[in-house]
């Protein structure tokens, strides 16, 4: 075992190698190391007539009789469709002239840190999306329009050029007969071509850019205290379009002014008199008062709604960004919670929707009201002027109670959100473990609290809305009253006490519309404060100092005193784990249910970071890779075959939608995939149905696979990657996959011994720490005679 147990030093050099051992006597159940070996007759799959109709797929007969390994298939037609996508470029030459770009700005940058989280936009070809991608890199980017070249100083240079032929060049020097040019595609040396026939292709588009100058830890620091920068940053954003709000609601305010002005004139002056001539002058007058308000009111929530979309979009844009990049182990343990969350930002996004603003912006308008109450009816001006800081002080005390019901309002609605999308994920299992009843009650009970807080919320909220009702009547009342004693007094006329009536509604009326939002401004405080949260959660690529670029780098693995603990955990999953992969070594990681072998995977592709130690990649610790770079070096496909919505082709070219169908057919041929598309009249465009319901695990697995060897990735983690297929699935899916794979570094975790023909290196894991790491033969060998029996034992931490 000692020899074993060298691991990274050791190779296995004289060890059999992938493929060469597919006999019975090798078949053994790999789970349990601690169990008997069990010997596992390898069963020759019986080739089913779907496998010899398609006559570019060996059968497994001839694939076994051709080889007596699984790398030696030289005729596999598929490899003739296409060349593998690493010897291709499909990349836009846009993007391409952007890390040129980078580059010449003294930063490098990958292409895959460059596309990493680029949207769809129309594809990445698209320039916006392209412009995007490189702000989001931290080049400030600017596409203008200029007609010819002659229109580009040279100091401006280098900039990128868009051609006619939809291609892209980096112009770096120009002169009166020559350009100094860069294409992409001939790498990244500059060559000097005859300015005219630059003139020629030119489309009339540049693209200037110039490198943002990073931050240090320090201000990452400053940035932390204005968490909610996120929200209020986009909101100022628009500040030139609330200002528009602001002056409309000015004078939409000073009109309401002349409703009250054009009654008390009409009372008091044209009534007396008979005066028609003063009434049609006063009427004509405040028709067109009235159609300036309603122009006025319609351009306010034209600009208000213009202003909440855009921030809107902005917003969810953001936070859509951000979710993703989470790094996983500060991710929320619950969806539905999650879920619920995001929900909130509806609530929140209401805060900034025209209603609730324009109630707001018209608040401070009150005191302009009360004051001309006081100027037509002198000390009534204290009737609304104490009933609004009373009507105020009963909203603010409502405050707490209501911030209380909305809280937990809140928490239960979480909570009946993350068991609703529960159920509905495990229906299958509610059904056939007769959970139906258990669930019904768990829903039934936080339904139950959750409608109680709710009604408590509703009830506080109406309290608050009746109550400045009643403040607004009473205020009403009041001042009739008060004015009929001023009138008979002599102190005021009766067009004077209309317009203080109408005044005093005036002022009262924001109170109301405030009093009957104060329910929602709490649940946006709320939601503004859990979506918070959630923006302040450190993401994959906080430290982006960190990230160089690494081109390279040769496709090794190591794990250094390597430890894991998941979040909430007080186990750790893996301990102490060191190796050392070397580039092109096929390792298989086998080990009882639990041991780890799908958390090291994960620890690789960066999903989550170490507790302790590092994993490196040619050497390098992956921390200081950009995720997006990292992960396209290093596919991955876990046990859960996740689909989306949507069909075959757009789940295989989900990281690339873009990518060349030759490249997909080439991952679905070998994935298996082209095995069952071919039988369905819709082909590659064959629903999956949501989570990809509609296919069969095996389905399900194949097109995971395709998706992680579409790009074609210098190292391959596959985690259990033929649990689900089928005997003839699995013997064909290996044979395809031993002969793409012989320059790559595989590390397979599996249970099946049948894949274990195409490693040359096992890892046996045992709770969370490698007991065993050698040539294949002699880690079987161990197995067999029970050596590692001892040590597989479950420890107790
Ligand atoms: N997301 C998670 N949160 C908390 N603990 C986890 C999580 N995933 C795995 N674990 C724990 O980590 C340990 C290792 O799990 P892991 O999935 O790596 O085992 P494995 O060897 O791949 O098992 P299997 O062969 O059954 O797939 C287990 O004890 C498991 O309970």
């Amino acid at each position: 075992m000692s020899e074993m147990n060298s691991r990274t030093e050791q190779t296995d050099n004289d060890e059999t190698t992938a493929g060469n051992s597919t006999k019975p006597d090798d078949a053994r159940d790999m789970t349990t190391p601690d169990t008997d070996v069990q010997a596992e007759a390898l069963q020759q799959p019986e080739a089913g007539p779907d496998s010899h109709e398609d006559e570019s797929v060996p059968s497994p007969k001839d694939a076994s009789d051709a080889s007596d390994g699984l790398q030696g298939s030289s005729a596999i037609p598929w490899k003739t469709i296409a060349p593998a996508p690493a010897d291709v470029d499909y990349e836009s030459p846009l993007l391409r002239c952007l890390v040129v770009l980078f580059s010449l700005h003294g930063r490098t940058i990958s292409i895959e840190k460059l596309k990493g989280g680029l949207p769809e936009h129309g594809g990445p070809s698209h320039t916006s999306a392209c412009l995007r991608a490189a702000m989001q890199a931290g080049m400030n980017v600017r596409a203008v329009h200029r007609q010819k070249l002659e229109n580009i100083s040279t100091l401006t240079l280098p900039c990128i050029l868009l051609l006619k032929t939809k291609g892209a060049c980096v112009l770096t020097g120009l002169n009166d007969k020559t350009a100094e040019i860069i294409f992409p595609e001939t790498g990244g040396t500059p060559i000097e071509i005859l300015r005219y026939k630059l003139e020629e292709e030119y489309a009339g588009y540049a693209i200037f850019g110039k490198v943002e100058g990073r931050l240090d830890k320090r201000a990452s620091e400053i940035k932390l205290l204005k968490a909610k920068r996120w929200f209020w940053g986009t909101i100022w954003h628009y500040l030139p379009i609330y200002k528009h709000v602001g002056v409309a609601s000015l004078v939409i305010n000073l009109l309401a002014i002349v409703s009250p002005l054009f009654f008390m004139n009409v009372y008091d002056r044209v009534v007396p008199n008979n005066a028609l001539d003063t009434l049609w002058v006063l009427a004509i007058g405040i028709a067109i008062a009235y159609l300036f308000d309603f122009i006025l009111r319609n351009l306010r929530s034209y600009f208000c709604d213009v202003a909440g979309k855009n921030a809107d979009i902005i917003l969810a844009s953001r936070l859509m960004q951000h979710l993703m990049s989470i790094r996983l182990d500060n991710k929320p343990d619950s969806t539905g919670t999650l879920a619920n969350n995001l929900r909130e930002f509806e609530s929140l996004r209401e805060f900034f929707s025209s209603t609730t603003l324009l109630a707001i912006i018209d608040l401070p308008f009150l005191f302009v009201f009360i004051a001309l109450v006081g100027f037509i009816g002198g000390p009534m001006l204290f009737v609304p002027a104490l009933a609004v800081p009373l009507v105020v002080i009963i909203g603010w005390l409502l405050q707490y109670p209501l911030q209380r019901a909305i809280e937990s309002g809140y928490k239960e609605g979480a909570q009946k959100n993350a068991l609703l999308i529960e159920i509905l994920n495990g229906i299958e299992t509610v059904k056939t473990s007769q959970a139906e009843g258990r669930m019904q009650r768990m829903w039934e009970r936080v339904v139950g609290m959750s409608a109680r807080s709710n009604s408590h919320t509703k009830t506080l909220a109406n309290f608050s809305i009746t109550m400045s009702m009643l403040a607004a009547q009473l205020v009403s009342m009041i001042i009739i009253v008060w004015g009929v004693h001023r009138i008979g007094a002599g102190d005021l006329t009766m067009g004077g006490l209309i317009a203080c009536n109408i005044l005093a509604g005036r002022a009262m009326a924001p109170l109301s519309q405030v009093a009957a939002m104060l329910s929602r401004l709490q649940q946006s405080r709320m939601a503004l404060k859990s979506l918070d949260l959630l923006m302040t959660l450190p993401t994959e690529r906080a430290d982006d100092s960190a990230s160089l670029c690494y081109v390279g780098l040769a496709p090794s693995l190591a794990a250094e005193e390597l430890s894991f603990r998941y979040p909430g955990n007080e186990r750790l999953a893996l301990e102490n784990v060191n190796f050392l992969f070397r580039p092109g070594e096929k390792i298989g990681i086998i080990g009882k249910m639990g041991s780890g072998k799908s958390t090291l995977g994960k620890l690789i592709v960066g999903l989550y970071q170490p507790s302790e130690g590092a994993v490196k990649l040619g050497g390098v610790d992956i921390r200081q890779m950009d995720v997006a770079e990292l992960r396209s070096r290093a596919g991955y496909v876990s046990q859960d075959n996740y689909l989306f919505y949507g069909n075959v082709r757009e789940n295989i070219a989900i990281s690339n939608p873009n990518a060349d169908d030759n490249a997909i057919l080439r991952a679905a041929t070998i994935a298996g995939v082209t095995d069952f598309v071919q039988a369905h009249p819709a082909g590659f465009g064959m629903p999956v149905g949501e989570r990809g319901m509609a296919l069969s695990g095996g389905q399900r697995q194949s097109v995971a696979l395709a998706r992680a060897l579409l790009n074609d990735p210098e190292i391959l983690i596959l985690d259990e990657p033929s649990s689900n297929m089928d005997n003839g699935a699995e013997f064909q899916f290996k044979h395809r996959l031993a002969t793409i794979i012989k320059d790559k570094t595989l590390v397979l975790i599996t249970h099946r011994m049948s894949m274990i023909d195409l490693v040359d290196r096992l890892v046996v894991m045992d709770s969370g720490r490698i007991i065993a790491d050698g040539p294949k033969a002699a880690v079987l060998n161990a197995l067999k005679n029970e050596q590692l029996r001892a040590a597989a034992k479950p420890r107790t931490m």
